[in-house]
C-alpha cells in the first residue's frame, strides 16, 4: 500500500499482507468463536486482574480508534493467572466499532458480530518493554470484551464524554483517574487462544482471553461521538 493501512476499499484488511506478510501466519486473529468446539480446561485458572486508577494517563485518536493510555513503568495495573504466566502489565484499552450495530466487533461468536468490542493491551514484564514484547510469542495478552446494544452503560460514560476533546488523528487529552475494572462485565470467564494484534504489524505475539459475558452500550450512547470519529476513520 501506498499509503497508511486503514478499512477502505484500497488499504483495508485485504491489503494488509502487501506490507504485513505475517498477515498470511498461522495464528492470525480475530478469529470466529464456536463455544461448542472450545475444549474445556479444568487446569486453567481464574483471570486475575489488578487495575489501579491512578494509572490511567490520557485519551488518544490514533486515526484507527480511540484508547486510553496507562503508566506502565511498574506492577501496578497487572493481569495475573488465567492462561498465562507471569505477570503482564495494562498498557493500553481501546475499542473497535461499525457504522451500525449489526457489525463492528472483530472476533465473532457463532458468526454473530457484536456492534463494538473492546481490547484491554497487556504486555509480558519479561520483557524490558511493550514494543520488545510485542514482537515475542508470548509478549502480549489482550482481554476482548464484547459491547451489545442494551441498556445505557454508565461506566463508558466517562469514556465517551471525553470523545468531543480528541476529533481529529492524532488528539490526545488527559484521561486520569480511571478504573478499568468498571468495565468488565461480572463474570470473567473466557475463552482463550494463540493468535496476534488484530491491526498491522498484525504480530503473532497474543494470547487472546475473549470474555463469555457482554457488557452493554445503548444506541445512544454510541451514537453520541463514535459516528464522528467514525466519519474520519471511514
Ligand atoms: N486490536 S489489538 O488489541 O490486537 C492491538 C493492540 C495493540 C496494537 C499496537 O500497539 N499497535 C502498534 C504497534 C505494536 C507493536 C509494535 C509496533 O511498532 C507498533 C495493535 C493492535
Ligand atoms: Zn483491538
Amino acid at each position: 500500500m501506498s499509503h497508511g493501512w486503514g478499512y477502505g476499499p484500497t488499504n483495508g484488511p485485504h491489503k494488509w499482507v502487501e506490507d504485513f506478510a505475517v498477515a498470511d501466519g498461522p495464528r492470525q486473529s480475530p478469529i470466529n468463536i464456536v463455544p461448542k468446539e472450545a475444549q474445556y480446561d479444568s487446569s486453567l485458572k481464574g483471570l486475575k486482574l489488578k487495575y489501579d486508577p491512578s494509572d490511567a494517563k490520557t485519551i488518544l485518536n490514533n486515526g484507527h480508534s480511540f484508547q486510553v493510555d496507562f503508566v506502565d513503568d511498574r506492577d501496578s495495573s497487572t493481569l495475573t493467572r488465567g492462561p498465562i504466566s507471569g505477570t503482564y502489565r495494562l498498557r493500553q484499552f481501546h475499542f473497535h466499532w461499525g457504522a451500525s450495530d449489526d457489525r463492528g466487533s472483530e472476533h465473532t461468536v457463532n458468526g454473530i458480530k457484536f456492534p463494538c468490542e473492546l481490547h484491554l493491551v497487556h504486555w509480558n514484564t519479561k520483557y524490558p518493554s511493550f514494543k520488545e514484547a510485542a514482537g515475542q510469542p508470548d509478549g502480549l495478552a489482550v482481554v476482548g470484551v464484547f459491547l451489545k446494544a442494551g441498556a445505557a452503560n454508565p461506566r463508558l460514560q466517562k469514556v465517551l464524554d471525553a470523545l468531543d476533546a480528541i476529533e481529529t488523528k492524532g488528539k490526545q487529552t488527559t484521561f486520569d483517574n480511571f478504573d478499568a475494572k468498571t468495565l468488565l462485565p461480572g463474570s470473567l470467564d473466557y475463552w482463550t487462544y494463540d493468535g496476534s494484534l488484530t491491526t498491522p504489524p498484525l504480530l503473532e505475539s497474543v494470547t487472546w482471553i475473549v470474555l463469555r459475558e457482554p457488557i452493554s452500550v445503548s444506541s445512544a450512547q454510541s451514537d453520541q461521538h463514535w459516528h464522528s470519529i467514525l466519519c474520519f476513520k471511514a
